[in-house]
């Protein structure tokens, strides 16, 4: 059942959002950049060369295991010694590894939608995430509880533990309207939404035939409340549910949607955790045909792991799309840094597809192998 409240519970949330702290990552509202005390943006990772790479070899590749930190749990107290040090500013903090898990898709399917609020965009429905923070706020909710953390810290990013997916990102819009403009075909391709948060890149795959459809967010907290919601949202079961009585009818379209939401797969962690999950959960792991991915190169000190994950995840002929903002102040990512990562390990080439000129410029960018002769 979905219920609408009748106060601005927006408002409130997001007024709360903005006051920035030393050394926290925090949002400002007016311009959606990322700032921060003093992150300085140094990637660590050294520079490999495309010999390094055999793409062929998926064996080669080692996920990078950072720090001496143990693997997270997924829960609150799972963080570990080197994250949970109160001395540490964020962006002295080791990246963690928190450990990736499989989210299966409840059998009630009704159930994933209770106490949700549906919003609607051109083409798409998606759950009202003020609401959802605060009743996961209200209700104490049992695990990563990051819509506390998030508020108490004044953040829309806390490093390692909450990573941003509880809001629609400005870029997922961009690419959204890219997927129109240029008329993305996703019929029959295996397709990986990215650090997805509300999932609307997958969603919108998931809607134009894609034949298998993968959700990957860091905080399974995002999964559960927001992208998983929003993609039962989008399918065919609330219109069906609606135009018919009888129970047979009825008990055969729920199978058919069922049917159609086993294309989707979802799946909380860190990157490179989140990689060894899905190519060991398959016997024959077929890599993906195209991966869409919106403001996940804020914090260099993550480039390593993504350009990693993306090596081993892409298919020979894939490709990615990649939205995001030029700079993010205070964290040190954006568009020409990664780039230049990119053309440092020499395994991918880089396409601009568009720049977004109003406001904090924005790039659309794809992101291809470099062909091996
Ligand atoms: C700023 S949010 C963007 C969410 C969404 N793509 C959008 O545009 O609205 C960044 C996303 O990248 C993911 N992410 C960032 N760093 C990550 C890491 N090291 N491992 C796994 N996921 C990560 C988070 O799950 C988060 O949802």
């Amino acid at each position: 059942m979905t219920f609408q409240f009748n106060f601005a519970i927006e408002d409130q949330l997001e007024s709360e959002l903005t006051p920035l702290r030393d050394g926290a990552l925090a949002l400002d509202s007016s311009n959606e950049s990322l700032i921060s005390g003093s992150q300085k943006g140094k990637h660590r990772d050294k520079k490999c060369s495309r010999e390094q790479f055999d793409l062929s070899q998926d064996h080669l590749w080692e996920p990078k295991s950072v720090g001496n930190a143990p693997p997270f749990q997924d829960t609150d107290t799972s963080l570990s010694s080197a994250n949970s040090s109160s001395k540490l500013e964020p962006h002295e903090k080791q990246p963690c590894l928190r450990v990736a898990k499989e989210h299966a898709m409840p059998k009630d399917l009704k159930k994933v939608l209770e106490n949700k609020v549906i919003e609607m965009l051109p083409g798409l429905q998606h759950v009202n995430i003020s609401v959802v923070k605060t009743i996961l706020l209200q209700e104490n909710f049992p695990g990563e509880n990051i819509v506390s953390k998030s508020f108490s810290s004044h953040s829309d990013l806390i490093t390692g533990v909450y990573e941003g997916g509880l809001k629609i990102w400005e870029c997922t819009f961009d690419l959204l309207a890219y997927f129109t403009k240029a008329k993305v075909k996703f019929a029959g391709k295996k397709v990986l939404d990215l650090g997805c948060g509300s999932g609307l890149l997958g969603i919108i795959a998931f809607k134009g035939g894609a034949k298998e459809i993968h959700f990957q967010d860091y905080n399974s907290m995002v999964i559960d409340e927001v992208t998983l919601p929003n993609v039962v949202a989008n399918s065919t079961l609330e219109d069906e549910e609606n135009d018919v009585n009888e129970p047979d009818v009825k008990r055969c379209r729920k199978s058919e949607v069922a049917q159609e939401l086993s294309k989707c797969r979802f799946f909380s962690g860190e990157w490179s955790e989140f990689c060894k999950l899905i190519v060991t959960s398959e016997k024959l792991f077929e890599k993906y045909d195209l991966i869409l991915t919106s403001e996940t190169i804020y914090n260099p000190d993550y480039y390593g792991t993504l350009h990693q994950t993306l090596c081993r995840l892409l298919d020979k002929n894939g490709r990615v799309l990649l939205a995001s903002k030029a700079h993010y102040f205070g964290v040190g990512g954006g568009i020409h840094l990664f780039q230049q990562f990119v053309e440092e390990r020499n395994v991918f080439e880089t396409r601009t597809l568009e720049i977004i000129d109003e406001g904090l410029k924005r790039f659309l960018i794809e992101m291809t192998f470099k062909s091996l002769g």
